[in-house]
């Protein structure tokens, strides 16, 4: 049985070949509509710079990024528990579209703000232990076409999609123990593209570990 509810996965193709649950709804959201939500989103959000340390060094992680949710959907990061951010209206009427969509919950979002085509996310997964044991991400984007890229950890299959403006990506079951995603450098500079990852964080009494904790990046250049 699929990760989304029994009348959505008859219409719904896997698009995971092994090792998981991997949905593409190209047109989740209208063109028009996707217009308006991106340059709020753009205008509205608290993109923030942030740093890592990275082979002793501190490097720019090459986009911008914001953490919303409900109170206590903590992330730990840097050895400090962040808190989210509260819901904003278009937020939450995005979150709450997307579980009527899906069937499921989620209690935060991380935000990506790709700048142009130098920002970039390295090849991870997110499976931090807060995320649960089969982490279920919805993830919507605006603006810039990128590439999106799978690999699978054991064969090296590759799978590459190309996440649209208003376009829509589930990943569910063992996608994040069978795969490693990123979304690689543009060929060409291009504009600006937003991405929003809906997730479930469980309680941090559980977790230690941070929901950025594995997400291996570069810098930008
Ligand atoms: O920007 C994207 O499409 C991917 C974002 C992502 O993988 C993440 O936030 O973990
Ligand atoms: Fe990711």
């Amino acid at each position: 049985m699929s990760v989304l509810d029994i009348h959505k996965s008859e219409s719904m193709h896997n698009l995971a070949p092994r090792d998981g649950e991997l949905y593409f709804v190209e047109n989740f959201v209208s063109r028009e509509e996707a217009d308006s939500i991106h340059a709020r989103l753009r205008q509205d959000l608290a993109w923030r710079e942030e740093e890592i340390v990275m082979f002793g060094r501190r490097v720019k992680v090459p986009r911008l990024v914001c953490w919303y949710g409900d109170a206590g959907a903590v992330y730990r990061y840097s050895g400090v528990d962040h808190e989210p951010l509260p819901w904003t209206e278009t937020l939450l009427a995005l979150k709450v579209r997307i579980e009527s969509f899906c069937g499921r919950q989620f209690n935060s979002v991380l935000g990506n703000l790709y700048r142009d085509g130098l920002d970039s996310m390295g090849w991870h997964s997110d499976k931090e232990k807060e995320l649960g044991p089969n982490p279920f991400i919805a993830s919507l984007s605006f603006g810039a076409e990128r590439r999106f890229k799978l690999r699978h950890n054991k064969t090296g299959e590759v799978l590459e999609i190309a996440l649209t403006h208003g376009s829509l990506l589930l990943m569910g079951g063992r996608l994040q123990h069978g795969w490693r995603h990123s979304v690689p450098k543009a060929r060409e500079p291009g504009a600006a593209r937003i991405n929003l990852t809906f997730r479930t964080i469980f309680p941090k009494s559980l977790f230690k570990t941070s929901v950025f904790g594995s997400v291996n990046t570069w810098a930008r250049s």
